[in-house]
């Protein structure tokens, strides 16, 4: 895929709904993006987080998209279900250089993001950004993830790949 193909997954629980929607807007502005499928919650939905995260990473471990966002009060209870779809690498960040190593140490394909942590115009930024970022699989850092891959069974992402 090209960075200018995005395929994309955002979702949220109750508590991450605000910015889930404001993002998603943002997103399907961007030219970077091709598609944006959203997995919830809707304004009237309830759907617990691990529900929602399971969901929008079994699609990026399918490969019927290539990244998610992820919505919740703090990002963490969205990254720790996301993390239990074997493959996924989904990563709490709430600054620029996380988000940048996020990506670029750590292939992470799930960005997952506090609206009780953090104030709507970052995350906004921190979501744009995190765009801009592809992995490369013949850095260093490739042959880390390689060993995250191998603990859960999931095809390497380096020279193994
Ligand atoms: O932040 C959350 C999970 O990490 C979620 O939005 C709120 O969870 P709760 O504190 O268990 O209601």
């Amino acid at each position: 895929m090209t960075e200018l193909s995005w395929r994309l997954v955002v979702g949220s629980d109750d508590a991450g709904y605000e910015y889930k929607e404001i993002i998603k807007r943002d997103l399907e502005a961007d030219p970077r993006v091709a598609s944006v499928v959203d997995v919830g919650v809707d304004a009237d939905g309830h759907t617990d987080y691990p529900h929602i995260a399971v969901d929008a990473a079994r699609k990026v471990a399918a490969g019927e998209a290539d990244r998610a966002i992820l919505i919740c009060g703090t990002g963490l209870g969205m990254a720790i279900s996301a993390n239990k779809v074997p493959g996924i690498r989904a990563a709490t960040a709430h600054d620029s250089y996380s988000v940048e190593r996020s990506v670029l140490s750590n292939d992470a394909q799930v960005l997952c993001m506090g609206q009780r942590v953090i104030g709507v115009e970052l995350a906004r930024r921190l979501a744009t950004e995190w765009l801009g970022y592809v992995f490369d699989s013949s850095s260093r850092s490739a042959a880390k993830v390689d060993a995250i891959c191998r603990y859960d069974g999931s095809a390497p992402v380096g020279i193994d790949a």
